[in-house]
């Protein structure tokens, strides 16, 4: 457990930020897809992206993917068409609860033989390579996006392509645009109208140097940190204004909302506080595209005394923990009036609360970083705080850079 503060909130500090735990996730299977033809720079040093390198160099039977969603997600698709090799596909107690099945019931209409150690619709799974040769998939959208990134990374891999039929709502829509933008980088033309998404077979793809950018979700923990701190500016690298990466709304989100400007120059984001801004009584927003920095806006609001109304959040429940109750039992701690429901969280006052709060994690990198932006404001204490090692191993080391007192207890 650690207990973090600060005296003052004169924030000024300049960092560089690990890669984008997506990009990385999926540049690194479509790099084992096309016999590694491609030079990948700024690869993210999370845990998750580790885990997905290790797996893919794995050559025994069973692989562990620990916490990562993606890595299980797109590895499961991965292993369905290694033809001869027969994998057991498992992760943490947590990933034993994340469903998959909406992905392996598509990869099994498409011809794969996938079946269940454990429970119906959870992980581990036995996983048996095989060449698949379906062509058309239809796929409920409403519950993870990763599943059809999951297809889509193999589609070229299928010798009639993938044409995927998306049903109902489609949740997390950036992330599918992006492995949509990453497969054109790369020379694959997918596409995506309407609710269908089209990828070509392809045998062979260009050698190639690819920059993965630095990692959005990540930046919005400076975000926070600037809303809260009047006379702050900290610099980030490297970002660009036209990203790949849905959660790069932060900036218009934070300067609506919370008067925190961004400037781009040569790959440095500076984040700076403007102290004349007027704040909304209630900040409103719907993030069913930017669910991974839900938390972080909570937090922010918390740290303004801010009420909210934060929608588009079903998908919170399923991922690292069921982050809709962790947040309201964390954000209770700071006296904050917390209602959640199925898919949003709304906070409707606040009392007073007692000094330094004690914080738990739930097993959840962004539990802990979403939180130590209120150490501007007053002393926290946060447990297993080594939880950020999932997207941000040095997320510590930086808020050390940045001034922040940090002491192990
Ligand atoms: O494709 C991706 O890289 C991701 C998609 C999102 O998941 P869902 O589609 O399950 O919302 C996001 O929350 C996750 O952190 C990363
Ligand atoms: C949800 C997340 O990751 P994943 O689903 O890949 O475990 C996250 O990083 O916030």
């Amino acid at each position: 457990m650690i207990q973090i503060s600060r005296s003052n909130t004169n924030i000024k500090g300049d960092l560089q930020i690990t890669g984008s735990k997506s990009e990385s996730n999926r540049l690194l299977l479509l790099n084992q897809l096309f016999n590694h033809v491609l030079k990948l720079e700024n690869i993210s040093n999370s845990e998750d992206s580790q885990l997905m390198q290790k797996a893919l160099s794995n050559p025994t039977d069973t692989i562990d993917i620990h916490h990562a969603g993606t890595a299980m997600r797109f590895l499961t698709a991965y292993y369905s068409i290694q033809e001869g090799r027969i994998i057991t596909l498992t992760g943490s107690d947590r990933m034993r609860q994340r469903p998959i099945g909406v992905l392996v019931d598509a990869l099994r209409n498409l011809g794969a033989d996938i079946s269940y150690i454990e429970n119906e619709g959870y992980p581990p799974l036995k996983i048996v390579g095989k060449k698949i040769s379906n062509s058309v998939i239809t796929i409920p959208a409403n519950v993870s996006s990763q599943y059809i990134t999951a297809l889509m990374l193999i589609g070229t891999q299928l010798e009639n392509g993938l044409t995927i039929t998306l049903e109902g709502k489609i949740i997390s829509i950036p992330y599918i645009q992006m492995s949509i933008q990453l497969l054109s980088r790369i020379g694959v033309n997918a596409e995506m109208i309407s609710q269908e998404i089209k990828v070509p077979y392809t045998p062979k793809i260009e050698k190639k140097t690819l920059q993965v950018e630095s990692d959005w979700s990540s930046a919005s923990y400076y975000y926070s940190l600037v809303a809260l701190s009047p006379a702050s500016q900290i610099s980030i690298s490297t970002y660009y204004k036209d990203s790949l990466q849905g959660d790069s709304a932060l900036e218009n989100i934070y300067k609506d909302n919370f008067g925190v400007t961004s400037f781009f120059e040569n790959g440095k984001l500076t984040l700076k506080n403007n102290p004349e801004f007027i704040h909304k009584d209630t900040i409103t927003l719907d993030l069913n595209y930017t669910p991974d920095i839900a938390q972080t806006i909570a937090a922010t609001c918390v740290g303004l005394g801010l009420k909210c109304h934060l929608t588009g959040l079903e998908t919170l429940k399923i991922k690292e923990t069921d982050r809709l109750q962790a947040l309201q039992n964390e954000l209770t701690k700071f006296g904050a009036i917390v209602v959640i429901t199925n898919d949003s969280l709304t906070i409707k006052g606040y009392n007073i609360f007692e000094e330094t709060p004690v914080l738990a994690t739930y097993n959840d990198h962004r539990m802990a970083m979403c939180m130590a932006p209120l150490a501007v404001k007053f002393p926290i204490q946060i447990e297993n705080e080594m939880v950020v090692e999932k997207s941000y191993p040095t997320f510590w080391q930086n808020w050390q850079q940045l001034g922040f007192d940090i002491k192990h207890l």
